[in-house]
């Protein structure tokens, strides 16, 4: 007899507390006529040590230790912001770049603190500005890592996604969370933070990992 997929389940269950997150899920599931439950929802789980190495080894933690304590599939995200001009950093540390429990703002303060630092030390790194005045500091790319744990059977199912841009020494937009404000799109000369949720989620790192994984999620009913 096969196991259900998850698609059958009304309500999906991601391991997340970021609410910026489950609120993109949820957009994104709406479509397929689906509810979204987040860890939010489940106090009872204790937080989950994201002790990986790679993001979809912390994805795979996530999802697993939440789907095993709840008995059913659960969809896992682990991502982050890689920036050229910090060899890859913050990577997986992105949530505590600026320390444990750090905000998104303390974390946005770091990262142009971090880059400021090597523009003063090179000062004859070229600096691209925007019409508005606004400084390019360094290329980026976001990442995200999903995973899919059915308890049942003990299987993963996976997938990443990635987005190319640049990070910028003023805000743009309101919208959007995290490292969103500070990260330029430059075919969409529009940060991240001014998308819809309709856009991000079709140029983002969540959008392509999301898509990548919803025919295997079919195709493993
Ligand atoms: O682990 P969970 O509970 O899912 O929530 P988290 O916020 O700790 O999530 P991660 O461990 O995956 O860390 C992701 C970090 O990268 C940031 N990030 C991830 N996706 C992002 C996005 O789409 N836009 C902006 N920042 C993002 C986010 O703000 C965090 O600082
Ligand atoms: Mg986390």
């Amino acid at each position: 007899m096969s196991i259900p997929s998850i698609l059958s389940h009304e309500t999906i269950v991601i391991a997340t507390k970021n609410a910026g997150k489950v609120k993109e899920f949820a957009h994104a599931l709406e479509k397929l006529g689906k509810k979204t439950a987040s860890l939010l929802d489940y106090p009872q789980i204790p937080d989950i040590i994201e002790d990986g190495l790679t993001f979809l080894e912390n994805a795979r933690i996530k999802a697993k230790t939440t789907g095993d304590a709840l008995g059913v599939p659960v969809l896992a995200d682990d991502s982050g912001l890689r920036v050229e001009a910090l060899n890859g950093e913050p990577g997986v540390y992105s949530a505590r770049y600026a320390g444990e429990g750090a905000k998104d703002s303390d974390n946005n303060a770091k990262l142009l603190k971090q880059l400021n630092l090597i523009h003063a030390r090179r000062e004859a790194l070229a600096v691209e500005l925007l019409p508005d005045g606004s400084r390019l500091l360094s290329k980026a790319e976001f990442v995200c890592a999903l995973a899919l744990y059915d308890p049942a059977t003990g299987k993963f199912l996976e997938a990443e996604g990635t987005v190319e841009g640049w990070i910028t020494d003023q805000p743009h937009g309101t919208g959007g969370f995290g490292y969103d404000p500070l990260f330029w799109l430059p075919g969409l000369s529009r940060g991240m933070a001014e998308l819809t949720k309709d856009e991000k989620q079709q140029i983002s790192h969540r959008g392509e990992a999301l898509k990548k994984l919803l025919p295997l999620l079919e195709q493993a009913q």
